[in-house]
């Protein structure tokens, strides 16, 4: 692994909010064991190892019953570590693919069977190399048909040029980390009221409240300057808002996130028992587990 790599939190809290039955943690990843399923050499990072089994662990000490795996950008397009991961999961994970444009219908068909509902556009830079838009839009027109959904990944100082680009999407489209907005910056400026209304005026488009531990700018533990902006996303779209550890947390530099801890900011952003239910049991069940 990578030398400045920070490994997952070894021995969480157990968290005093108790998530309701059914609860999703719908934004997590799995990692090799990589002399099993190497990375891949395109990679921006080398991590740790963080098998399935560490993440079933971590589901049932939570107190969730299923998870969203995401395929993480360093294992590229090979996702046969979540393929793994979704068949070891006994219909409890479902997960959301990488696919180039020469991906084959057949290929697509195994990736629906074993769980797979969607597929990841990544846009951050410091994580992967740009793929042409003409390229995304031709994997989008070869998804749409299976009624899976795009997650897409950014940065907030990136929508304004993205913007069109992600409108002109023909699935519902899944905002990962709310964006990634700068919390430094008011809760009703610019910036935030572009993402806010990528949300009003597109009802195919959904957000991630997740990642207080990468947004906020005061560290561990005191994640309070991300609540406003998450729970404004959450109380404006209840039926649109997912929810996720973001396990095993790849690329934190500044700390760790105690992961028990991460539970206990979902009352602060979903305050009545239910906006919680919404976020953790029905909405991910209705956009993963419909079929
Ligand atoms: O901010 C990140 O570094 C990050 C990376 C990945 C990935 O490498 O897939 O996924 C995430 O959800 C977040």
């Amino acid at each position: 692994m990578d030398r400045d790599w920070l490994v997952f939190h070894p021995s969480p809290s157990k968290p005093a909010f108790r998530p309701p039955p059914g609860a999703v943690d719908a934004h997590c990843h799995v990692f090799g064991p990589g002399d099993v399923f190497p990375y891949a050499p395109e990679r921006k990072y080398t991590p740790c190892d963080a098998p399935k089994e560490k993440l079933w662990e971590l589901r049932d000490y939570l107190g969730f019953e299923r998870n969203v795996i995401v395929q993480a950008t360093c294992h590229g397009a090979d996702n046969r570590a979540l393929v793994d991961a979704l068949k070891a999961s006994n219909g409890r994970a479902r997960g959301v693919a990488t696919v180039k444009h020469d991906v084959t219908d057949e290929e697509l068909r195994a990736l629906d069977a074993a769980g797979v509902r969607g597929v990841r556009f990544n846009f951050v830079k410091r994580l992967v190399d740009t793929t042409p838009r003409e390229v995304l839009r031709s994997i989008a027109e070869r998804i749409q048909p299976l009624g899976w959904h795009i997650v897409i990944y950014f940065e907030a100082q990136e929508l304004p040029e993205l913007y069109d680009f992600f409108t002109s999407l023909p699935t519902t489209v899944v905002v990962d980390h709310m964006g990634r907005p700068d919390v430094t910056q008011p809760l009703d400026g610019p910036e935030f009221e572009l993402f806010i209304r990528l949300l009003r005026e597109n009802p195919n488009f959904w957000s991630k409240v997740s990642c207080p531990e990468r947004l906020s700018k005061r560290g561990p533990d005191a994640y309070e300057d991300v609540v406003p902006f998450a729970r404004r996303v959450v109380e404006t779209f209840p039926d649109r808002v997912l929810w996720g550890t973001d396990w095993p947390h790849p690329n934190m530099k500044s700390h760790m996130p105690d992961d028990g801890k991460l539970v206990d900011f979902i009352p602060k952003i979903a305050p009545t028992v239910e906006l919680q239910r919404k976020l953790l049991v029905d909405n991910p069940m209705a956009l993963y587990w419909s079929r």
